[in-house]
């Protein structure tokens, strides 16, 4: 599906959708957990589908109301599916869920869509190995699909993690090895991403769990734990609200984005002290985030600013901030994040490619983006060349696409919308209710 974005400002406020990380690690402790859990204002999206799907096919119970998720969960560990869990476009589903399906006594298939089976899952299997799973690739050595058989017992095991998703898979899975299992120790000598490590950390703190680790290097965890059910309300995503942030900032709009907790546990959250740098106004609530972009009154700054910003943190942020740095007045250099190349996409080679057809000077490094000035960088005035552009079928590119659109000279059109469903379902029809009439 084509959608074309014709330029101009935003205005008014919008509730942003609930986390999709949080989603999906509360969908599987519940899945395991003794008894029923309701997870309120959850993000209900494909790649939330996807994991419900998971959940379903180890054996939980699950409801669907508008607000909330109520899951009955197996007060244990599953049976082997009988089908093949088919995880669509959803890494995190696929990373977390097969260390729980490493905990079954019989063999769990995994599948998902062509970008999924692009995606390394080499390193996590091979610890699961060490850990007891037997392991078969049924295409690619080192890619989904495959077929691991459980179950696991602890051990040692070390794991250079370029996704933290790695990690966060075996946190939730080790601790629900038997009883009198040996302890699980890993060695981590590589960590991207530590904040989505310290999100699954969250989860587990509620359980009573509390994996012991020095400085995230070197990990025990010990056997013999249980997951119980438990009642919480989702937060919003910093993810999505990315988009909405930047859409303000590159536009000179004010915009009050609700739902969004800063004392959350998401690393997302640190776009906001970015923008803030790059010159917006920002105002704080308990839950929600305002912010206005330079050239709106409400903004002291005339013009965003340039700089050098770390992403190692936060990669999911890179496209949205790539489009947003075309409209600052200095050079922005996106460092460190190297595992943005990972994705659903190689994100730093497809946003180069996408921005320099919209007339952005853009050179890519090997581990992000340096993006230089546009010739005027005034606000208000156009900063890309209108055009089309291809989304290559990521959420996150598709949606970076259309908030170019908002500042450019003329429609921009991007292709495979569709896919900003993957975790912003509404995100079109809200760009559209926000429009400054
Ligand atoms: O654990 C999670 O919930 C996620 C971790 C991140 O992956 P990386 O750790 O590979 O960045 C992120 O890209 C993904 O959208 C969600
Ligand atoms: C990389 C992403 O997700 P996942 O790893 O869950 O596919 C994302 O949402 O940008």
């Amino acid at each position: 599906m084509e959608k074309t974005i014709i330029p101009g400002k935003l205005a008014g406020s919008v509730r942003i959708p609930g986390s999709k990380s949080h989603t999906i690690r509360a969908l599987l402790i519940a899945t395991l957990a003794e008894g029923e859990s309701i997870i309120r204002d959850p993000l209900y999206s494909a790649d939330t589908r996807s994991c419900i799907a998971a959940c379903r096919a180890f054996g939980a119970r699950i409801t669907e109301a508008a607000d909330h998720i109520t899951v009955t969960g197996l007060g244990g560990l599953p049976q082997p599916p009988a089908q093949p869990i088919d995880v669509g476009n959803s890494g995190t589903t696929l990373y977390l869920a097969v260390g729980i399906s490493a905990l079954v006594d019989g063999t769990t298939e995994f599948t998902g869509d062509h970008q999924i089976q692009a995606r390394p899952i080499k390193p996590l299997l091979d610890s699961l190995a060490d850990m007891g799973a037997r392991i078969e690739y049924l295409q690619n050595d080192g890619y989904p699909p495959f077929r691991i058989t459980g179950p696991i017992r602890g051990g040692y095991t070390t794991i250079e993690c370029k996704t933290s998703q790695y990690l966060s898979s075996l946190l939730l899975s080790l601790p629900l090895t038997p009883a009198g299992s040996e302890p699980s120790r890993i060695s981590v000598p590589l960590l991207n991403e530590k904040p989505y490590v310290d999100i699954t950390l969250a989860w587990l703190a509620e359980q009573g769990i509390t994996p012991q680790h020095d400085n995230y290097d070197n990990w025990v965890i010990q056997p013999g734990a249980h997951f119980s059910a438990f009642d919480k309300p989702i937060a919003g995503d910093f993810s999505s609200a990315t988009f909405m942030l930047c859409a303000a900032a590159m536009t000179g709009s004010k915009l009050r984005l609700e739902g969004l907790d800063m004392t959350d546990s998401q690393g997302d959250k640190a776009v906001v002290g970015i923008l803030e740098q790059m010159g917006c106004a920002v105002s704080i609530e308990e839950f929600a985030i305002g912010i206005a972009g330079p050239g709106h009154p409400d903004c002291p700054a005339t013009q965003l600013s340039g700089g050098e910003f770390d992403l190692n943190a936060i990669p999911d942020a890179l496209p949205a901030l790539a489009a947003c740095a075309a409209c600052a007045a200095q050079e922005v250099r996106l460092v460190n994040v190297p595992q943005a190349r990972l994705k659903e996409t190689d994100r730093i080679a497809v946003m180069a490619r996408e921005l320099t057809t919209l007339g952005v000077d853009i050179s890519e490094r090997p581990d992000g983006l340096v993006i230089r000035p546009a010739a005027d960088p005034a606000p208000g005035s156009p900063k890309f060349r209108s055009g089309s552009v291809h989304g290559h079928g990521d959420h996150r590119i598709v949606m970076s696409m259309a908030i170019a659109g908002l500042a450019a000279d003329g429609p921009v059109t991007v292709d495979t919308a569709e896919t900003a469903g993957i975790t912003f379902p509404d995100f079109f029809s809200t760009l559209a209710e926000l429009r400054l009439k």
